[in-house]
């Protein structure tokens, strides 16, 4: 059975959302239920659920929950309208560096504005649900195509070793417990996997949440995916000893120049590659990349409390009193990366060394 972090049930009457709680694993499996948007707001705030695609899925679930158990968006298709907006508005402000949230809040907001003739408010939410449900299964196509197209590109463009196959390292989780299924740079490992071309795959601990050790390690030991936890500091050490054919890692924002934020840690991850002549390849849907922002240095990066560094669990591990830097991503200038992997395709540089993403929304509404 895959592993869901986001369980939700479709209901004409009452739909129900439960997300696993991710501060528990791997010592536990236990789904907590989500019935406001307080209740999302605040397992996003504390990374309950996490994962730039995961938390706007479970944030727009949580509004269609919370819409189907209370009246309280007034009498009217404008009302109804009108507190969608302010509670799309409100869970936007729980995490600010992945824009998945922003992106899927905006599209929400856009289905929900259609307006017909005389609809009543009922009927404006029952557009909103249908539209909140079908992201859940987008997720889902979108990464097993990000992972199609992502193994496929690394095949053609990695050092590859014998028989066709690679051996590859990760940062972060970017797996089923980050996304609605499958993943996207998670995703591209279990498609190298399920067409017997991966020999390895490396990841990292990912200080200081350990997304890599609680959560990668977990997902790769579920599936039996042949793999091996590292520190964070080991990554250069690994890539200078090992046969690594390509780092690959996930997005949180992606620039219209595609610069990234991801993980802290990404960036080291994505110099000590070029310098080893590793490819550096970074998995997102379409969602994650942000046309309105220019470029990397224009990103929100979230800061988080010291205790994430200066204790593990309830142990403390730092000398008391000391301070502590702690963002909770860095940004990955463009010159670094090899190829951004989305459902739509592979994007690389052209001649002059630009991504042109822009070909990826021709013909879309943003
Ligand atoms: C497909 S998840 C994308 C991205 O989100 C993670 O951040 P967090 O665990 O803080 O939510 C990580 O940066 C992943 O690469």
């Amino acid at each position: 059975m895959s592993l869901q972090a986001i369980l939700y049930t479709p209901s004409t009457t009452r739909p129900t959302l439960q997300i696993l709680d991710q501060l528990k694993l791997p010592h536990e499996s236990v789904y907590v239920p989500i019935h406001t948007c307080e209740d999302a707001y605040d397992a996003i705030k504390r990374m309950v659920v996490r994962g730039a695609p995961a938390i706007a899925i479970v944030a727009a679930l949580a509004l269609a929950v919370e819409l189907s158990s209370a009246s309280s968006y007034g009498e009217t298709a404008e009302a109804a309208r009108k507190y969608v907006h302010e509670r799309l508005d409100y869970l936007m402000q729980s995490r600010p560096t992945a824009v998945n949230l922003a992106d899927a809040a905006g599209k929400l907001k856009v289905v929900v504005d259609a307006e017909a003739e005389d609809e009543s408010a009922e009927m404006v939410v029952g557009r909103y649900v249908r539209a909140a449900e079908k992201m859940l299964g987008d997720d889902v196509k979108d990464n097993e195509n990000i992972g199609r197209f992502g193994a496929e590109w690394i095949l053609g463009n990695a050092k590859v070793g014998e028989e066709g196959r690679v051996a590859v390292l990760t940062h972060c989780n970017t797996g089923s417990l980050a996304t609605a299924g499958y993943g996207t740079a998670l995703g591209i490992i279990r498609s190298l996997h399920s067409g017997s071309n991966l020999t390895h795959a490396y990841c990292t601990e990912t200080r200081p949440y350990n997304q890599g050790s609680r959560l990668t390690a977990y997902e790769l030991v579920h599936d039996k995916i042949p793999a091996t936890l590292i520190t964070d500091s080991m990554a250069s050490s690994l890539m200078n000893l090992k046969s690594v054919a390509a780092v690959i890692v996930g997005a949180d924002r992606v620039a219209a120049n595609g610069d990234t934020a991801n993980k802290i840690g990404t960036y080291q991850l994505a110099i000590v590659a070029k310098y080893h002549g590793v490819k550096f390849v970074v998995a997102a849907p379409t969602a994650s990349i942000d046309m309105k922002t220019a470029s990397g240095k224009d990103i929100v990066i979230e800061h988080r409390s010291g205790k994430e560094v200066t204790h593990v669990e309830t142990v403390v591990t730092a000398a008391r009193g000391i301070n502590v830097y702690n963002p909770s991503f860095d940004v990955t200038p463009k010159d670094l990366i090899d190829a951004i992997v989305t459902e739509k395709g592979v994007v690389v540089k052209n001649a002059g060394g630009d991504f042109d993403l822009s070909r990826l929304f021709w013909g879309v509404q943003r």
